[in-house]
């Protein structure tokens, strides 16, 4: 079935789509090449669910942290090996459109960097339909208000948001701190897959869910917001690495694509960057491996020597 003339026109690419092709656009585990998407699926959450099982047996850490008085407003934090009390803290925040995924399924990369001194952070929010969008920014704005209160001497706070889950890391890139009784040392963020203009998410089947309105998928678009904005960056020396996987679908990759563009535009320290051989999930499982070039990436950002 065709879109409705009047999201046809204009030139985003999605509005010439049809309802069909857009859903599949936004389908990330139809896009994978390396098993069927069902599969692609219950892998994901397979891998996730081991490498949390194995970071909560091997790792110091503190569980379900509360941040906020909500029952989702917790965070899990794995400290590094060694003796240091002074760190860099990597936060991770899961994808799942919004409305699947937990803190509990997404401790993917914390072995490899709680090796390499890196304390990380798996932060919870609501997810839909409980939680609304503006609820989520609200929340990992506070978790990482909290961080900051927590470990004012940390080695600078990095933002790790895999799809729906970097559109919330880039939120935080507009978030006014002043509001907020600190402001974080935000030094980088890596937005995995991300999605920064939501529109075309309220003509598939996630809106479901999410009920986003015209009104609120714009409010909360960095893409659009980062476009109105005359600001200049809160810090320009954070470092912003917009990633997206080879196999990833042309929807995601063309918004990444954008939204690096539009970084550069409004003076961020932004670089971008295609994965090869990797689809959506790939990108963010294979950071459980120490050789996994993103992870070596993580590592360079984020040693304070460098
Ligand atoms: N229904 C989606 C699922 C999905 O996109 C997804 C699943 C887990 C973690 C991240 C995801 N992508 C966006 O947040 C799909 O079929 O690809």
């Amino acid at each position: 079935m065709e879109l409705p003339s009047c999201v046809r026109e204009g030139e985003a690419p999605w509005k010439k789509m049809s309802k069909e092709e857009l859903q599949t656009q936004y389908s990330p585990s139809k896009w994978a090449i390396h098993r069927e998407a069902e599969e692609t699926l219950k892998t994901f959450s397979q891998i996730g669910e081991q490498a949390t099982k194995k970071a909560r047996a091997s790792r110091k850490n503190l569980l379900g942290v509360a941040y906020g008085d909500h029952e989702a407003e917790k965070l899990d934090i794995y400290f590094p090996m060694g003796e240091s009390e002074v760190w860099p803290l990597f936060m991770f925040i899961h994808g799942g459109y919004w409305q699947s995924g937990s803190k509990d399924q997404s401790a993917f990369v914390v072995n490899p960097l709680t090796g390499q001194k890196v304390a990380v952070v798996i932060v919870g929010y609501d997810i839909a339909p409980k939680g609304t969008l503006d609820l989520m920014v609200d929340q990992v704005t506070r978790s990482i208000s909290f961080l900051q209160k927590q470990f004012p001497r940390n080695e600078g706070i990095y933002l790790c948001g895999h799809s729906a889950g970097a559109h919330l890391a880039t939120m935080m890139l507009l978030t006014d701190w002043t509001k907020q009784e600190v402001t974080p040392n935000l030094k980088g963020l890596f937005l995995v897959s991300g999605i920064y203009d939501l529109e075309p998410i309220i003509h598939t089947t996630m809106n479901e869910s999410l009920s986003l309105t015209l009104e609120a998928a714009q409010r909360n678009s960095p893409q659009l917001l980062l476009e109105a904005t005359q600001t200049q960056p809160g810090d320009p020396a954070a470092q912003v690495l917009v990633i997206v996987g080879q196999q990833d679908s042309p929807e995601f990759k063309r918004q990444s694509k954008n939204f690096y563009k539009m970084l550069l535009q409004k003076g961020w320290n932004a670089s971008f960057e295609e994965f090869q051989d990797v689809d959506h999930f790939e990108i963010v499982w294979n950071l459980t491996r120490e050789d996994f070039e993103l992870t070596q990436e993580v590592w360079s950002t984020t040693d304070p020597a460098q």
